[in-house]
């Protein structure tokens, strides 16, 4: 019939173009391209643990599934496919021909299986060339929609880097913030101990003690500050007192409050003069604002202990030495600056 003839498929033109799911990227084959695989390849046996190919091999077999199943491993964190009856794989090997495979092909259970080389594949296209364009163009169609699909991963997983990069860049400048937090104190904004012994530290494992001088600065009856004017009065005069230590300190000088009413400051200075130079600068900044009228105090008077240090001695001798003319400066009524020599015998 006419009606018949126009819908019925010319050889060129088969019935059943679309794939049984009606995707064009399907990895099944229709009843009619099965059916001529079938006569044109060959049906072989497979059996349960047999590897087919592994990725990376050098293949020209395109496979279907006719009965059973294949499992295909692409690695790394793809997700690997189990094929069914009528699906097939390995194509790109018989089209390119000598094709690195892609992923590892095993069968799971005992099937069977057509196989397809390249003169096989030659025949088909002799035979039914409409048949064959439609199911080369899902194979392509299929190719390029992994790829697509594999771009999307990529993409995301490029995403989800850079995201976890950036989260890191955070955490470090937290951490390098909070290191920072944990090394000052907070009420003057100079190094606390932790803070010093770190200077301390990078001093020693850089060789660089040598050609400094160190300074000790105590509060003069700092408690009658606090108990006659109250704490906030008392926490303002060490904020100055850290302001001065901060003016003075030059580039490698380090200035830090030791606790309570105690401050150190750790400069470059060769001799004795280049350490007063900087202590006669303390106490006559603290004398100018003890001469400004404020009803509550700016700053107190102010104790300092001076010493150079010794290049291969550790911390503790260099305090020792500043405190013992700090000790000194506090005996002899405040409000002063006491060198300490060498020598601490001296001293006692
Ligand atoms: N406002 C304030 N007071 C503090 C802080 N830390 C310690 N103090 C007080 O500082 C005072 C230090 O007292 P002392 O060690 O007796 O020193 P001083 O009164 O200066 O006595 P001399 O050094 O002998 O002149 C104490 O009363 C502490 O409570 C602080 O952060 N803020």
């Amino acid at each position: 019939m006419k009606g018949e003839n126009a819908a019925s498929p010319t050889r060129d033109e088969p019935a059943q173009r679309t794939a049984p799911n009606g995707d064009l990227a399907a990895a099944a084959l229709t009843a009619d391209e099965f059916a001529l695989f079938a006569q044109v390849g060959r049906m072989r046996r497979a059996y349960a643990g047999e590897v087919l190919f592994r990725r990376g091999d050098l293949g020209t077999t395109m496979y279907v599934v006719s009965k059973g199943a294949v499992e295909l491993d692409f690695g790394d964190d793809l997700i690997a496919k189990r094929l069914g009856p009528n699906e097939f794989f390995g194509e790109l090997g018989l089209l390119i021909g000598d094709h690195a495979r892609s992923a590892d092909a095993t069968v799971p259970v005992d099937g069977m299986l057509i196989e397809l080389r390249a003169e096989e594949f030659q025949r088909l296209v002799d035979r039914e060339p409409g048949l064959v364009s439609y199911f080369l163009r899902r194979a392509i169609m299929r190719v390029v929609l992994n790829e697509q699909g594999l771009i999307r991963r990529l993409r995301r997983r490029n995403h989800d880097l850079q995201s976890a990069l950036d989260s890191l860049r955070a955490t470090a400048a937290q951490l390098n913030q909070t290191e920072a937090l944990i090394r000052t104190d907070e009420l003057t904004g100079l190094f606390n101990r932790r803070g010093l012994a770190k200077h301390l530290q990078d001093r020693h494992r850089n060789g660089s003690t040598h050609g400094l001088g160190l300074l000790l600065i105590d509060c003069d009856r700092f408690k009658a500050v606090n108990d006659d004017h109250g704490h906030l009065a008392g926490d303002r005069v060490l904020q100055a007192v850290a302001h001065i230590l901060r003016s003075v300190a030059g580039n490698g000088d380090i200035a830090c409050r030791l606790g309570g009413d105690e401050f150190a400051l750790l400069v470059k200075a060769d001799s004795r003069d280049d350490v007063m130079r900087y202590a006669d600068f303390i106490v006559s900044t603290a004398h100018g604002l003890l001469q400004m009228p404020h009803t509550t105090p700016l700053i107190c008077t102010l104790s300092l202990g001076a010493c150079l240090v010794a290049p291969d001695t550790q911390w503790n001798d260099w305090y020792a030495h500043a405190d013992a003319a700090l000790y000194r400066a506090k005996r002899l009524g405040g409000n002063r600056v006491e060198w300490q020599d060498d020598a601490l015998a001296a001293t006692a």
